[in-house]
């Protein structure tokens, strides 16, 4: 066979000359040999020459000369398949680079097949996870949905240090680029979120989006985990990394040796999932991990954790964890950290429209979504939206779907989250009985039994700090099998690799925190101290609410007696749902499953031991004085409080905490207050007597949740509400319910997502308030179109002082509005127009108008577009204006030309203190005046 390219070289000369290195370099020869064979360059003779052999190194030697001897064409392909399979002959490549090795286009076109162990075992991953991750695995086994068809994208924020939003993440084939990298050095892209905000399902979408070939192409290997198997091991346990990623996701068909070598030499084509790091619990001695681990030596499976996560194993692979909101992970780890704020308006309108499918039904939900906002806001929770949606399509199907209404009792104001879970329950109970028009008592009285028997086993799993079941712990228990089959359980599979293949856990903790509280309800055995005893667990720490150690975390039990560092969502959970089984609501049913005597007594140590804490948390808050308000800094643990208030329904509750409170000012920022959390607080607003502040910067309340506080808003005089994803509609809503009472002093709403049309909404507010001093909207969507319709409405104000309009994008016909509306503006004392794409046509008119202004102290146009022009401007203005005290000119393009005209007009100007220049295009030989000015700053 003669190569028509290339002729200057000769193939057969090279596999000559680098013999040596072919037979030290090929592993593969089987890979090498099907390709010979397939393409008739070698005969069924020739393998079995080469086969004779015993050593891969005698079998390469074979193979070269068998090569040889067929000639030139023969050689030239061998090279290329060494080429074209870089995956088993990678130590090869720099040889290829070496001799500028280029296949000609004869070669090119003869096939190569890939059946490297490398690659095989690629495709045996995807084929694994596409099988896995084609349904969502949370469902009851009865029914399942396909992931493709339910999985809507909610919202993901992008957070620095401070946990302070820094952008969204648009889309899932974002998650690996720069984009809100907060630490270079860090390997681990860290998603945290509530309980059933969708951190599982969003891993699931991951590793479903890598095995269809969608996204991650240059990932060769993904390896899942649910970290809640780490908790399996015991303290001596010894594994080696290669078997921790085989044995616990799929093992290698061919040479796993090979396969492993090429995962050390290529840590960069790996993906790892971690999912759930809050669930592991570890009898580990942490102090045991070596410093410095070696890739062969076996070691305690969390070690080789902790080492994955901090890139001392596999340096270089990709690492994404999950954790639930509060679970600390140490920063040096991190590379992005991702919160997951549940379901936005239109992803929930998009996940209804996937869930339903018929119209009829479809049209039902979205009445009843507009209808009910209390609703709504449980719905941006995507666990509860789920359960919600669930129950409708139930009682639907049965051809009632006013019997949803019914469940949920909709004839009281709100719908709690016991609510919820009741229904739920009810309608596995009804799939389990058939009987289909039995009243939601009735369901539940004829299956007491059930209740009883799943309940214990949730209580005894909640007092081992255990989710999963052994068939031990089953049989121990007596929960009989067909229980564990009617939905509220599934199988575990993890387990199975341990060794136990009938596992079972509740298909969400949430439900087995539900199913604990509702034993301890109707069990006649559990007296009130038993039924009390999470509410003193769960009791605030300061420490719970600062920074832990990933290992204080993950090693809980032994060294950390008292646990601080635990997450206890899940006994929070149960204090609520107990709140809500022992509510005056309630009692109608809980009437058929307690003796009435029983009942009573459990209410009433309830009530007491939920006054008492309630009281002894306010009590220990702190408080400081702040802008004339008597300011309580409320934290976390104050929203779990406030849920469990709601949950009770009880007025005299209410009113009990809202007296506790002392303080005309509620602090409650980066508490992870989400909407539904707002009709918590609302509850608890609205029984306190006199006007308050409230302050929920930082949370993820959305439109839904500025509904939820509506019956607020005739006691709030101070609104904050910055960061908190509110769009137009929740701008309605807030200008609805504010201009009803005009009692509004300070309204903020920074970094939100209102646009020109919510504008109007706030312009309305700012016109119709006459108390309105401080307005924040700075970071939002605003154009000139609608700075212009705020400018106008500003104008119009006598009351405004303080207005922010930082982060937008007026640009020129913004700023010119502006002007017009500060001229002669009679309150406004500072105003912010920074960063808003103002150009010096903006700048001079806003200068000119500051002539006439008489009030105006400080102004902001640091981050425009600013020349000399503009500076001019504002240096005749100095030589008449005497107001001004500070001008913000930070980062623009003036000169030392402005520099020192604006200098020059200070000379005339006593009241200017400063004139902000850094950031200019200002150079050293600044002009004499300009550099004795103690009120200019360049520096
Ligand atoms: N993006 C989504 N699209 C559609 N449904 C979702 C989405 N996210 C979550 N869900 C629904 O919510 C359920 C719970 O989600 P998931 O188990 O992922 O929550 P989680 O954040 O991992 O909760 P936890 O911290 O308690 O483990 C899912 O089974 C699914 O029904």
């Amino acid at each position: 066979m003669e190569s028509e390219t290339n002729r200057n070289q000769s193939y057969i000369h090279l596999i000559r000359t680098s013999r040596e290195l072919l037979v030290e370099k090929i592993k593969n020869t089987q890979c090498l040999l099907h390709n010979l064979i397939k393409n008739g360059v070698f005969s069924t003779e020739d393998e079995e020459i080469v086969l004779q052999f015993r050593t891969r190194a005698d079998m390469v030697r074979q193979i070269l000369d068998l090569v040889e001897s067929k000639g030139e064409e023969a050689s030239e392909y061998l090279i290329s398949v060494i080429q074209r399979i870089p995956e088993a002959y990678y130590p090869l490549q720099p040889w290829l680079k070496d001799i500028g090795f280029q296949a000609s286009d004869k070669i090119q076109n003869v096939q190569v097949i890939n059946t490297d162990p490398v690659t095989s075992y690629s495709k045996k991953l995807k084929q694994e996870l596409r099988r896995d991750c084609k349904i969502i695995m949370s469902y009851s086994q009865k029914e399942e949905m396909m992931l493709q068809e339910t999985y809507v994208n909610g919202v993901m924020e992008l957070l620095n240090i401070s946990q302070e939003t820094i952008g969204n993440v648009v889309n899932l084939t974002c998650l690996f680029d720069n984009n809100g990298v907060i630490n270079e050095e860090g390997e681990t892209i860290f998603i945290f979120g509530d309980a059933g905000m969708g951190k599982s399902l969003l891993l699931q979408k991951i590793q479903n989006m890598w095995a269809k070939e969608e996204s991650y192409t240059d990932i060769k290997f993904l390896f899942r985990f649910r970290c809640r198997i780490f908790s399996f091991f015991k303290a001596n346990v010894s594994i080696s990394l290669k078997d921790l990623l085989f044995r616990y996701n799929c093992n290698p068909d061919h040479e796993p040796e090979d396969v492993y070598e090429y995962i050390l030499n290529f840590p960069e084509t790996v993906l790892f999932t971690f999912d759930g790091f809050d669930e592991i619990r570890s009898d580990f001695d942490i102090n045991s991990i070596p410093e410095v681990p070696s890739p062969s030596d076996p070691a305690h499976p969390v070690a080789l954790l902790t080492h994955l996560l901090s890139g001392r194993l596999l340096k270089g692979s990709k690492k994404i964890l999950t954790g639930r909101t509060g679970c600390q992970v140490p920063g040096n780890m991190i590379r992005k950290k991702i919160m997951l704020k549940g379901f936005s308006t239109s992803n929930l309108l998009e996940y209804a429209n996937l869930f339903f499918k018929e119209p009829d039904i479809k049209k039902h939900v979205f009445t009843h979504l507009n209808a009910n906002h209390n609703f709504s806001s449980l719905c941006t929770i995507p666990l509860f939206c789920w359960i919600i949606f669930k129950s409708y399509a139930h009682f639907y199907s049965m051809n009632d779907s006013h019997c949803f209404s019914k469940s949920i009792t909709l004839s009281i104001s709100s719908v709690t989250l016991t609510d919820i879970f009741l229904v739920l329950v009810e309608v596995y109970l009804s799939l389990m009985s058939r009987e289909t028009n039995r009243s939601q008592v009735e369901t539940y009285k004829g299956c007491r039994d059930t209740l009883l028997s799943v309940g214990r086993l949730a209580y005894s799993g909640i007092e081992q700090s255990m989710f999963v079941f052994e068939q031990e712990t089953i049989t121990s228990l007596k929960v009989p099998e067909r229980y564990l089959k009617l939905g509220f359980l599934r199988t575990v599979e993890e387990c199975g690799e341990l060794g136990d293949d009938s596992s079972y856990e509740f298909f969400h903790v949430t439900l087995q925190s539900f199913f604990t509280a509702l034993f301890l309800v109707i069990d006649d055995q559990t007296g009130t101290t038993e039924l009390l005893k999470y509410f003193s667990e769960c009791s605030h720490s300061k420490d719970m609410e600062h920074n832990h150690s990933l290992l204080s975390c993950v090693c809980s039990k032994k060294a950390n007696q008292g646990d601080p560092f635990k997450n206890n969502d899940h006994l929070q959970f149960i204090n609520l749902f107990l709140c809500g089984l022992l509510s005056k609501p309630k009692q109608g049913l809980l009437a058929n499953l307690v003796p009435s005597s029983t009942l009573k007594l459990k209410r009433k140590a309830l009530k007491q031991k939920l006054v008492q804490c309630v009281r002894s948390h306010l009590k220990s808050l702190p408080r400081s004085s702040f802008m004339g308000y008597n300011r309580v800094h409320a934290l976390t643990h104050f929203i779990w409080m406030a849920r469990c208030i709601l949950e009770t329904q009880s007025v005299k509750v209410g009113k009990l905490a809202a007296k506790g409170i002392c303080a005309d000012y509620i602090k409650l920022s980066f508490c992870g207050a989400s909407s539904s959390d707002c009709g918590a607080i609302s509850f608890l607003l609205n029984h306190y007597k006199d006007k308050l502040a409230l302050e929920l910067d930082n949370n993820n309340i959305n439109d839904y949740g500025v509904r939820e506080l509506s019956p607020s808003f005739c006691r709030l005089s101070v609104i904050r509400l910055s960061v908190n994803q509110i769009t137009d509609e929740g701008a309605r809503v807030l200008s609805e319910e504010l201009t009803k009472h005009k009692i509004v002093t300070f309204l903020g709403l920074y970094k939100n997502l209102i646009t020109d049309f919510g504008a109007q909404y706030i312009s309305r507010i700012i016109i119709e308030c006459p108390n309105l001093k401080h307005i924040k909207l700075g970071y939002n969507k605003f154009t000139g179109v609608g700075g212009a319709h705020l400018a106008e409405a500003i104008g119009q104000s006598s009351s405004i002082c303080d207005v922010g309009m930082w982060g937008n994008q007026i640009g020129d016909e913004g700023a010119k509005a502006f002007a017009k509306a500060i001229r002669n503006h009679p309150s406004m004392s500072e105003l912010s127009l920074a960063c808003n794409q103002i150009t010096s046509s903006g700048g001079k008119s806003i200068a000119e108008a500051l002539r006439d202004n008489t009030n105006l102290n400080i102004l902001w146009l640091t981050e425009n577009k600013l020349t000399d022009e503009a500076a001019e401007s504002f240096a005749e203005m100095l030589m008449v204006n005497k107001t001004l005290r500070h001008l913000w000119l930070v980062n623009n393009t003036i000169t030392n030309e402005g520099a020192n005209l604006l200098s020059k007009a200070i000379e005339h100007n006593t009241v200017i203190e400063e004139i902000c220049l850094q950031g200019n295009s200002l150079t050293q030989d600044t002009d004499h005046l300009l550099q004795t000015s103690s009120r200019i700053f360049c520096q």
